[in-house]
């Protein structure tokens, strides 16, 4: 049902309650998965993962007064400037909100996904001593109104949730650490993180809901955000070559992290 009220542009994103139908006639029938942090470096390879395996992806946006899909944009066709959805990958997006309970409800159950990923947060350490109470609204408690969503809708429909934890949830633990390692969290983002892998860890053995964390260590890309420390550091020695900048200013320099590179061959 068409909803003339929603917002029908932003970035290409459609409102939940205009959302066409992708067609299922394809046998077997199409795993279809949900996730949030769809505009961010994580998600836009995962989508591009998990079309390629032949899912139905569905993500879920923030409204922004600016276009952010920009990670987005070389896999998804906006549906009104491509109507026939034969010509268009297997994926939508939703306006909902990790804040925002009955927006996160309302998407799950208009698309009754078999996978749910949870890949949003404010995800930067450093601004997360800035804005703790955001921090912690969205990345703590953001993941416990998904999981209570799951929990509800997964009662029409089976469904599976995946966390996106942080090695920053082992802060000032030495390494080695693996999965029986203590978490000892040093930031708000880490202490909003430890609390998100507990509330899966507790909807798992409270609701026997298929809920699962994973524990990601830094990883880079060409789609790494720019206030990142990599990106921080590579803009500007383009921007320096070119004459834009003559500085760069860092902060603390002793720090020191495993990198990783999580970017697969392009598959679309
Ligand atoms: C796994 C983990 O990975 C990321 O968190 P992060 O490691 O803090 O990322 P970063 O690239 O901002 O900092 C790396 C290190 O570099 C130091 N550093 C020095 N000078 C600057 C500087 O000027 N800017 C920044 N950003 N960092 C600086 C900074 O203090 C830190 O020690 C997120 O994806 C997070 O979501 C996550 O889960």
């Amino acid at each position: 049902m068409a909803d003339s009220s929603a917002p029908h542009s932003n970035g290409g994103a459609v409102a939940v309650a205009d959302a066409e139908a992708v067609p299922r006639s394809l046998a077997p029938p199409r795993r279809v998965a949900l996730v949030t942090g769809i505009t961010g470096q994580d998600g836009s390879y995962l989508t591009e993962l998990l079309l390629s395996k032949g899912y139905e992806v569905h993500g879920l946006i923030r409204r922004s007064s600016n276009f952010n899909t920009q990670r987005l944009d070389h896999i998804y066709h906006d549906p009104h400037a491509t109507p026939s959805a034969a010509l268009r990958p297997p994926m939508r997006l939703h306006y909902a909100d990790l804040s925002d309970s009955s927006s996160l409800r309302r998407a799950l159950d208009h698309v009754l996904p078999d996978e749910v990923y949870n890949l949003a947060a404010q995800s930067h350490v450093a601004v997360s001593f800035e804005i703790p109470d955001y921090t912690a609204d969205v990345t703590a408690t953001g993941a416990l109104r998904l999981l209570e969503a799951v929990r509800l809708s997964a009662k029409t429909k089976p469904m599976r949730y995946y966390q996106a934890g942080s090695s920053e949830m082992f802060g000032s633990t030495p390494p080695p650490q693996s999965e029986a390692t203590p978490f000892h969290p040093r930031s708000p983002y880490a202490a909003a993180k430890v609390a998100a892998h507990w509330y899966t860890v507790n909807y798992r053995e409270a609701y026997g809901l298929f809920a699962c964390n994973g524990v990601l260590f830094n990883h880079e890309s060409p789609r790494r955000g720019e206030n990142f420390v990599t990106r921080k550091i590579t803009r500007a020695i383009g921007r320096i070559k070119v004459g834009l900048q003559t500085k760069v200013f860092l902060g603390n320099l002793s720090a020191a992290r495993d990198w990783g590179f999580p970017p697969l061959d392009p598959v679309i």
